[in-house]
């Protein structure tokens, strides 16, 4: 099972997945938690380019694009390699950032053909300026018109491929208990 948290920047994503990885452990499952960009060579070029000023221009864009897909596609063993295992596969972002960040659905969806799509993904859904009060300045794509943006595509994409919208307005706790009765539901737990 492979499980992929959404969403804006500072919407919550790395605090939910250390709790999700932490109640799915303790409910006995195995479990590889995992993030995108990775900590590979590529990934770790791609964190230094965004901290560029221009982030948000197009060549750039389309670069980062071309970025993500090959950092993704050396993530990909590594997620298939646990499944085989049966582990449950947690995800901090997936494809569907780089259709939500970068422009253009269909070349992306080519670049990303070998990307693997997520059984299950939870988008978790709150208001920029929040998310950007949220957040501590760490890179050039917390913008509120931008992050504006970036949330409307979440939302239609949220339609278009059946995502669980989760409320990250509420606190942490609620926000969690949200996401443990999504997952449970999938992989057949009580909670
Ligand atoms: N539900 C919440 N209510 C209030 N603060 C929260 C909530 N969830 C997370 N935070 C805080 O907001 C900040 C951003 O959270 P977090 O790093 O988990 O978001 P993120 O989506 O992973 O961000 P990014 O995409 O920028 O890495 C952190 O300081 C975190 O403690
Ligand atoms: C996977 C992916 C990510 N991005 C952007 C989204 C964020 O601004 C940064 C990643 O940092 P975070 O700590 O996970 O928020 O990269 C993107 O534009 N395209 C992608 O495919």
């Amino acid at each position: 099972m492979y499980i992929c948290l959404e969403g804006i920047d500072g919407s919550g994503k790395s605090t939910q997945i250390k709790l999700l990885e932490q109640w799915l452990y303790n409910c006995g499952h195995e479990v590889l938690r995992v993030f995108e960009p990775t900590d590979s060579k590529v990934g770790r070029l791609i964190r230094e380019m965004l901290r560029n000023p221009h982030a948000t221009d197009e060549n750039f864009q389309r670069t980062l694009g071309l970025l993500f897909a090959a950092d993704r596609t050396i993530l990909m063993d590594k997620i298939i390699d646990a499944e085989v295992e049966g582990k449950v596969v947690i995800s901090d972002r997936c494809f569907y950032s780089s259709i939500a960040y970068q422009n253009g659905a269909e070349w992306l969806s080519q670049i990303n053909k070998f990307a693997r799509k997520p059984d299950l993904v939870l988008l978790l859904d709150l208001e920029p300026e929040t998310a950007l009060m949220r957040c501590e300045g760490k890179d050039s794509f917390e913008d509120r018109s931008f992050l504006e943006k970036i949330r409307k595509k979440y939302l239609k994409l949220a339609k278009e491929e059946e995502f669980f919208v989760v409320n990250a307005n509420n606190g942490i706790n609620k926000v969690h208990e949200d996401i443990k009765r999504i997952v449970a539901r999938r992989l057949g737990m009580c909670v």
